[in-house]
């Protein structure tokens, strides 16, 4: 047979694969070991393995191409063709790969270093952004104290690495243009293999605007009467630092001061967590529970061997939670400076679902092992988490007293709950890679970074930074995947799908009927040890990456399009609710921009 036939590139693919685990593995090792431990040492190392891992993929890339797969039968051949058929920033001359390497892993160390000194003592200068600046924004309710850590962590962290976010830009435009891209975005948009995809997000926000608008009116109405006209105005944009949140991402950490019906039990299962003396391993091993009660997989003793659930003493390292896939189908690791809380048992939940999927997909090969798209895999371990939040469920693993009372009222308080974790996201969700996408292509230039940033908080998010802003500040920088250069409308995408996989599960389990929603409504729904439900959810994460998303979504939801009415009928009683109190009291809905405010 002549060199390049199905069958030998069916041989050459298997070889590769091999080849490109070993480096795989090697990568990630040096990777964690600087985001673990933030040294010079470990940056050498890191940028060392990467450049070797590149130069390999380069090789392999020349190799690659020379095959016909376009013309081969075998499906599974040619998808795994196309992938790595497409080199990725390894396609940059290696001076160049290395600049871009060194930029991010600096941008990222900035980040994580940046500290501030207290609000009420000037002497007290070591407060990081994990866990201090966190647990501060969330609890602090005086605006001068949010203001004060607003202003200061931007100043530390995003200001200081605006020039290597613009040399960041050029490097990956340039990576991106060299794959036949005509810019960055449009390569992290191959993920989705979705001709119109942006029109389907576009479309998908303009469903669920409305839902927002309501919810950010209700708390604009609360937060005024909270902090009085001065500080949070009636009918125009929200000061961005009274949201209980760094980047007023989610706004679950002013329940407390915004809560429709006081004196009612809060879902809040922290105070249970602290009273049962919860540690960071037990939080995890609660969320493996739940998922070995769906008959899906354990952790594996490397995992609690290798994984780091508490910020280390004496060491700079990347706070930020991640889950780590180690491509040797044994070493799966989270990191996570875990606090002893429901927000943080929740991004617990969230990580056990990445290294679920891992574990899912791991006989795979090797460009088989990641998401359906990014989405699903920011959505796994969230869908299982809709479950576990369910005042029922917690009762059930005594985080909620077992007499908690579920009348109507306290529904609500949940379900409003809910709604500042999952609905005040969505904009955010979706602005910041609407920002990047314009900054890739052009349309955003330096000169105007913080500007177009501000124009789409305002827009989208409805809200406005405390103090003004200029383009000596660089606010898109104090967020991680920013200067991470991690992609973000994954959890948009996240945020959409994970209802509509939490209400396939419910239904397998029982636990909803489509045809009569009011008898078992979907937020109640709690799919804890239903092994229906883990088969059909299983079924689809070990698909990974092998079919496209489409494909994986039919098998669990029998959908093939991303859909918003999962997330409406998940929420419906609270858009009603929040009709009802927002026409009530007379709101506006929506915001009047500030400028037009001013003029
Ligand atoms: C928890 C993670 C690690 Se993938 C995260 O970055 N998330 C989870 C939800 C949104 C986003 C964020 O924190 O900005
Ligand atoms: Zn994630």
């Amino acid at each position: 047979s002549n060199k390049y036939s199905e069958a030998e590139g069916k041989e050459y693919l298997a070889k590769l694969n091999q080849e490109l685990l070993r480096y795989s593995n090697m990568a990630a090792i040096a990777e964690w070991a600087y985001a673990s431990n933030i040294t010079e040492e470990n940056l050498q190392n890191k940028l060392k393995v990467a450049a070797e891992t590149a130069r390999f993929q380069k090789e392999a890339w020349k190799e690659t191409i020379k095959y016909p797969w376009k013309e081969y039968k075998d499906p599974v051949v040619k998808r795994q063709f196309k992938k790595l058929s497409v080199l990725g920033s390894a396609v940059l001359p290696e001076d160049k790969y290395e600049k871009l390497d060194k930029i991010v892993s600096e941008m990222q160390n900035v980040y994580s270093v940046a500290k501030i000194c207290d609000f009420n003592n000037k002497e007290k200068c070591d407060l990081n952004l994990e866990p201090e600046l966190t647990l501060l924004m969330a609890k602090s309710r005086n605006p001068e104290e949010l203001k004060h850590m607003w202003v200061q962590f931007r100043q530390q962290a995003g200001d200081k690495v605006r020039k290597e976010f613009t040399e960041y830009v050029a490097l990956t435009n340039e990576a991106a243009k060299l794959n036949n891209f005509s810019d960055a975005s449009e390569e992290w948009l191959k993920d989705y293999e979705t001709e119109d995809f942006r029109d389907q997000i576009q479309a998908l926000w303009l469903q669920l605007k409305p839902l927002y608008e309501q919810i950010h009116a209700y708390v604009r109405r609360r937060l005024n009467e909270k902090y009085g006209d001065s500080v949070v105005s009636k009918d125009g944009l929200i000061p961005a630092h009274l949201l209980g949140n760094m980047w007023s991402q989610n706004w679950g950490n002013i329940y407390e001061i915004t809560t429709p019906y006081p004196g009612k039990v809060a879902s809040d299962a922290t105070p249970y967590m602290v009273e049962k003396g919860y540690d960071a391993h037990k939080m995890f091993k609660l969320s493996e529970e739940f998922f070995t009660s769906l008959n899906l997989t354990a952790m594996p003793d490397t995992f609690w061997k290798n994984s780091i659930l508490e910020k280390p003493v004496g060491r700079n390292l990347v706070c930020h939670a991640s889950a780590w896939d180690f491509y040797d189908g044994k070493d799966f690791r989270i990191k996570q400076c875990s606090r002893i809380n429901m927000e943080n048992l929740l991004v617990a939940h969230h990580e056990m679902g990445h290294i679920q999927y891992f574990l899912q997909y791991k006989d795979q090969p090797g460009n088989f092992r990641e998401g359906a798209n990014p989405g699903f895999h920011e959505a796994v371990g969230d869908t299982i988490a809709l479950s576990v939040s369910t005042p029922k469920h917690l009762r059930r693993v005594g985080l909620l007293p077992a007499d908690s009372k579920d009348d109507p009222e306290s529904q609500l308080n949940y379900l409003y709950n809910m709604g500042l974790e999952k609905i005040a996201f969505l904009p955010f969700g979706y602005l910041m890679d609407l920002w990047r996408w314009d900054v890739f292509k052009g349309k955003t230039t330096p000169e105007n970074y913080n500007c177009e940033w501000w124009k789409l908080r305002q827009q989208y998010q409805g809200i406005e930074p405390p103090v003004d802003r200029s383009e000596a500040n660089f606010d898109p920088g104090s967020k991680y995947h920013i200067i991470a250069s991690v992609p973000y409308i994954r959890y948009f995408v996240s945020f959409v799908v994970q209802f509509q996989f939490h209400r396939a599960l419910c239904e397998k389990a029982g636990q909803f009927d489509p045809k009569d929603p009011d008898r078992l409504p979907l937020h109640e729904c709690d799919i804890y040890q239903s092994k229906e439900a883990g088969n059909l959810f299983g079924s689809m994460l070990s698909m990974g990456s092998s079919r496209p998303w489409p494909d994986a979504m039919e098998v669990m939801t029998g959908q093939r399009k991303m859909d918003a009415t999962g997330l409406m009928e998940y929420f419906r009683p609270l858009l009603k609710w929040l009709e009802a109190e927002n026409k009530k009291t007379g709101e506006k809905i929506g915001w009047t921009p500030s400028d037009a405010r001013h003029v």
